[in-house]
């Protein structure tokens, strides 16, 4: 597929949303479905919908709606899901174990190989099949294994350090837990959860409607 270029983040943040509701009606044995139902589905409007998909290509067809699994192929391609990624995790401590618990990334092309701690009394532990290994050998261990995702979960003060660390080896994709704005060089993508904000957008939403 030709490499689509100045597609707006609003357009790429609803990617994996289309990609979930279309992982549900393939699941649901759904064949074809019209941007009006899918809008429905999902609460946006059918030609946000058209707009959305044209940005990559001519999906739809006049008349017949889209192709579920086709389009669910298309959207696992623009995703990049149908490739492999190798991820390790940095901070095995709360956030750091239930996300090397939670097998489903897997199921996103997304594999957890390591999980580095500095904590001498982690070390050696196993969550799931994989052994919490000492934070001084991850260099050595990106170097030989690969690694395409960093994932951090350390508290905040030690987070930029860490990923300074893991630039430094060559990873170039960051998923960040820690609740701060990191540094990184131009060609690092960094994605946040700060779980804190999307908490006080619900209290804001809450009060909003309750007051
Ligand atoms: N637990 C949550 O629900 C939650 C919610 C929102 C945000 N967060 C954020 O996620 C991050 C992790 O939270 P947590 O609850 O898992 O913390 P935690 O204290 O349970 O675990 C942090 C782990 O990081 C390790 N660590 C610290 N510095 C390190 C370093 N330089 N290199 C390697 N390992 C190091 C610690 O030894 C510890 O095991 C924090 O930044 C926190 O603010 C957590």
């Amino acid at each position: 597929m030709e490499k689509k270029k100045n597609i707006s983040m609003a357009v790429i943040k609803r990617l994996p949303k289309y990609y979930r509701y279309l992982s549900d009606l393939l699941k649901n044995d759904v064949d074809r479905i019209s941007s009006k139902e899918l809008g429905e589905k999902i609460g946006f409007t059918a030609s946000q919908i058209r707009q959305d998909l044209n940005c990559f290509g001519d999906f739809g067809q006049q008349g017949y709606g889209y192709n579920v699994r086709e389009l669910h192929a298309q959207i696992s391609n623009i995703l990049g899901i149908h490739k492999k990624y190798k991820s390790i995790i940095v901070g095995a401590g709360n956030i750091g174990q239930a996300l090397a618990n939670y097998s489903n990334f897997r199921d996103l092309g997304v594999e957890a190989v390591g999980i580095f701690d500095a904590n001498p009394k982690l070390i050696g532990m196993k969550i799931r099949d994989i052994e919490i290994r000492d934070i001084d050998e991850f260099p050595e261990y990106v170097k030989n294994n690969c690694v395409d995702i960093g994932i951090i979960c350390v508290p905040s003060r030690n987070a930029q350090t860490v990923c300074d660390e893991l630039t430094a080896c060559g990873i170039k994709a960051i998923w960040n837990f820690a609740p701060i704005d990191l540094t990184t060089p131009d060609d690092v993508v960094v994605e946040n959860v700060h779980l804190s904000e999307s908490l006080l957008t619900l209290v804001y939403l809450a009060n909003q409607k309750h007051q």
